[in-house]
């Protein structure tokens, strides 16, 4: 494990290859010199974080992330910098980006999708308790561990409920619920939404409101203009009928998904390779 309070720079660690580059950073595999143990650091420079103005949604991104332990969040283990950079050091996820494996198989089958949308409900409803809403789930935000085990990753956009949008949004706008899109008040069931948005494009390889311009994303968002594909079992369709409901108090609660048709149909006899093979109970 990657010691908290231990002061850590670039020279603890031994530099392992370059997992990826995103928006405002890179991410490399790298080695914990002192104890061996293997983790991510992701590097980005201060003066493009000033650039990009993202330095308080930054250094939110620490202080949320830091504090939080669950088996489906990527854990933030520290963060350090030298005169021109960040670095944080991360839980490295042996299988990579969700993005990639979606992008890869095209879409998954029920008993694959349901697992990663039981351990997204499972991370969202920690979230929720501590009365954080992350407001960017999508492919892109998730890692897969070492075990299959889904990560969430990324909580630049999160915050703390309930609050109404401050900076504008960029990317993707297909798992913005109506309340945002209305850019009106909202709460931690525009989590509920995006789960809804994320089953559907898990299951279909494309979201439910894709549509070139962004016009057209926002009419058909309005108007949940929804039309689930006939291979999309019924138990999968009622799941995402159920939270992609325009009225947020009316989205199926999180504590309830675990015993959704969807989810017990799917659900493997023992749990996955981690979980060891188990007798049934
Ligand atoms: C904004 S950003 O820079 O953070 N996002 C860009 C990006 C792009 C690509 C990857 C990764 C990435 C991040 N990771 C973190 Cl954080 C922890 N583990 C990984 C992590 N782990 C990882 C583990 C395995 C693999 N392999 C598995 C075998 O097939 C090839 C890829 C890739 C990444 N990857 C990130």
């Amino acid at each position: 494990e990657v010691q908290a309070h231990r002061q850590y720079s670039l020279d603890s660690f031994e530099i392992g290859r370059k997992l990826g580059k995103g928006k405002f950073g890179k991410v490399y595999c790298a080695r914990d010199k002192a104890t061996g143990y293997v983790c991510a650091l992701k590097v980005m420079e201060k003066k493009e974080l000033i650039h990009f103005k993202v330095e308080k949604q930054f250094r939110r991104e620490i202080e949320i992330q830091s504090n939080l332990r669950h088996p489906n969040i990527l854990r933030l283990y520290g963060h350090f910098h030298d005169s021109s950079r960040v670095f944080l050091i991360l839980e490295y996820a042996g299988q990579g980006e969700m993005f990639k494996v979606l992008r890869k198989k095209g879409r998954f089958n029920d008993i694959l999708a349901s697992q990663y949308i039981c351990q997204i409900a499972s991370a969202l409803s920690y979230l929720h308790k501590k009365h954080i809403i992350h407001r960017d789930l999508k492919p892109e935000n998730l890692l897969i561990g070492l075990d299959g085990e889904v990560k969430l990753s990324d909580f630049g956009w999160s915050v703390h409920t309930p609050s109404s949008r401050r900076t504008t949004m960029c990317g993707t706008l297909d798992y913005l619920p109506p309340e945002m899109v209305e850019a009106k008040d909202h709460d931690y069931k525009v989590d509920l939404w995006a789960l809804g948005v994320l089953t559907y494009e898990f299951l279909v390889g494309n979201p439910p409101f894709e549509e070139p311009a962004h016009k057209a994303t926002y009419k058909r968002i309005s108007k949940v203009d929804l039309k689930i594909p006939p291979f999309v079992s019924v138990e999968a369709a009622d799941l995402i009928r159920r939270l992609l409901q325009h009225q947020p108090e009316r989205r199926y609660p999180l504590d309830q998904i675990p015993d959704h048709p969807w989810i017990v149909k799917n659900r493997p006899l023992w749990p996955s390779s981690s979980g060891g093979q188990r007798r049934s109970s």
